[in-house]
């Protein structure tokens, strides 16, 4: 338990602090492919013009990520925003487990690779096949299968998801190829090891937040059943699908690596199971799949009794997976933690593909609650549509509601998440991204209006960039353009950084104008408790206020 907070005297203010969360919105570096810039934005501008605002770090290092060269992404830009500081994060603690050879040392390990040998059974790897590092990293995945293969572990089975969202829109045969001859290099008398299945992340497995469980249905019947349509390998597979689908990757058909008309690597009875992604939000129900005695969301035909594990525990409240590689990040003292135990009360909402940003990531990775009574926690349940043909999402629902609310005077802090710098621009579609920025403008519009006028203070920034950076360039800066002279799509985050403004109502000096510079999304914590007039714990990275 954290101690309440101290009082600081300084700030009255009626209305409340409300933190607006723009998913994927950072500052262009490049004018060309700044959908950002590009879009009609006339609150923000003003908001820019009329308060102050500051650029905050949302990458690399200053998210706890292993280099400046990892872009940022919601779980680690959530937490650092929730937890007021930078804690190493999985794709950090991962490498080093591997590195040092905690991992292989761990009971874990140890016991799926003892039962995989003593029922002369497979080993199963599932996970993002990419370098992203957002969810999963490959050469965390190599590691493995050579250490496997040295403890004399003799078939691995490896069920790989299309990335194409952390990574380039049609890059998965430079991940794919190359893997399959790693593999082959592997194989010999002793050790058989093949790619079994696989899809486009946004068609199988990986869904999240509840929004989809289709997605895991079509997972389950790839990787564990077998059924789908076959293919003699991936590369044939990949390239066959996309032809006829011309889907770029993350959105691949699924498909199952056959020999003479039978699938290479169901998984049965006996089998260890390893899923290799570090992340967890959609890491978990595919996890529940595999752990549930009872799941009501699919009829799973058969559920093989295998030991299965996670890379990470990915929720630290309901303790999932009940096996794990690696000890997650131990992210305390969060900033809920400290608002109930001060008797502040929250409200937090985005709609369904976020809404455990602002929930669980923001909470360090639990999904419960501190205080029932003190928070509320609401979800407007997104379309299940490609979301370049309804763009606006539900920024609209979710203002609606903030507004009801910043209006009711029942909340001291209300925080939420718009996804739709983010999800559009996962889709690579730049009109559609110029759309979603518009949309989120005007309800940005609308809610300034709601908390101006019941005397709160709103604070806007962004997790990471994306709708920022919406076309691949060269080392030299120039954009990269398809054979068809469009310029190729950049779908991933961006390593840019993201705006901090504070639109006070009833600002009366009691802190300086001149917003502080150089520092991180964690700031973001110690500035809204100083906001609430709170003098923010010495543990916390500094608010980016100066208190007069
Ligand atoms: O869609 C996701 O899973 C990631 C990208 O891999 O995006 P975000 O971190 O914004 O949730
Ligand atoms: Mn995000
Ligand atoms: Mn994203």
């Amino acid at each position: 338990m954290v101690e309440a907070l101290k009082k600081m005297g300084k700030i009255s203010r009626k209305g409340p602090v409300v933190l607006v969360i723009m998913d994927g919105v950072g500052f262009g570096k490049y004018k060309e492919g700044d959908a950002v810039a590009a879009a009609l934005t006339g609150n923000l501008n003003k908001l820019y013009k009329a308060y102050p605002w500051t650029k905050l770090k949302a990458h690399g290092l200053a998210v706890g990520l292993p280099s400046d060269d990892d872009m940022g992404n919601s779980e680690v830009g959530h937490n650092a925003m929730g937890c007021g500081r930078v804690f190493s994060q999985g794709a950090k603690l991962v490498n080093n487990s591997i590195d040092t050879g905690a991992m292989f040392e761990g009971s874990t390990w140890k016991k799926l690779v003892h039962n995989a040998k003593a029922n002369a059974s497979s080993l199963h790897f599932i996970g993002l096949l990419s370098d992203g590092n957002v969810h999963s990293h490959i050469d965390n995945l190599k590691a493995m299968i050579v250490q496997a293969k040295k403890e004399g572990v003799a078939k691995v089975r490896v069920h790989a998801m299309l990335d194409g969202r952390d990574v380039g829109e049609v890059s998965a045969l430079e991940y794919f190829d190359p893997f399959e001859a790693f593999l082959a290099s592997l194989n010999d008398a002793t050790f058989d090891a093949k790619i079994a299945s696989g899809g486009g992340r946004m068609v199988i497995t990986m869904d999240r937040y509840n929004a989809n469980w289709n997605m895991v249905r079509k997972g389950w019947e790839t990787h564990v059943l077998g059924e789908g349509r076959q293919f003699e390998s991936a590369h044939v597979a990949i390239e066959t699908l996309r032809k006829e689908s011309k889907a770029i990757d993350q959105d691949l058909p699924p498909f199952v690596i056959s020999k003479n008309g039978k699938p290479v690597g169901t998984i049965e009875d006996g089998d260890s199971v390893i899923l290799f992604n570090f992340r967890g939000d959609r890491a978990l129900e595919i996890t529940k799949a595999f752990e549930a005695e009872q799941l009501s969301e699919f009829d799973r035909k058969r559920r093989p009794k295998v030991e299965y594990a996670g890379m990470m525990e990915y929720d630290g409240d309901l303790h999932v997976p009940k096996q794990f590689l690696v000890t997650p990040p131990a992210i305390d003292k969060t900033i809920a933690e400290y608002l109930c135990a001060s008797k502040v009360r929250q409200f937090s909402i985005s709609e369904t593909q976020k809404f455990g940003h602002v929930t669980y990531f923001f909470n360090g990775n639990k999904s419960g609650k501190f205080d029932d009574k003190l928070e509320e926690y609401v979800e407007i349940l997104s379309d299940i549509v490609p979301f370049e043909e309804r763009p606006w999402m539900k920024c609209a629902e979710i203002a609606d509601r903030v507004i009801k609310e910043v209006d009711s005077g029942k909340w001291d802090f209300i925080k939420l998440n718009f996804p739709n710098g983010d999800m559009v621009g996962h889709t690579g579609n730049f009109q559609a991204v110029v759309c979603s920025m518009e949309g989120l403008d005007l309800q940005i519009g609308r809610i300034h209006k709601a908390v101006m006028e019941a005397g709160g203070v709103m604070v806007i920034t962004a997790d990471h960039g994306n709708a920022d950076d919406m076309f691949e360039h060269g080392k030299d800066g120039s954009v990269q353009y398809k054979e068809n002279g469009d310029p190729k799509s950049k779908t991933s985050h961006s390593l840019n950084p993201v705006p901090c403004i504070i639109c006070d109502s009833s600002y009366e000096g009691e802190y300086e104008t001149e917003l502080k510079t150089g520092l991180g999304i964690s700031s973001i914590a110690a500035t809204c408790m100083n906001l609430l007039d709170f003098e923010a714990p010495a543990l916390y990275d500094p608010s980016i206020i100066t208190m007069r």
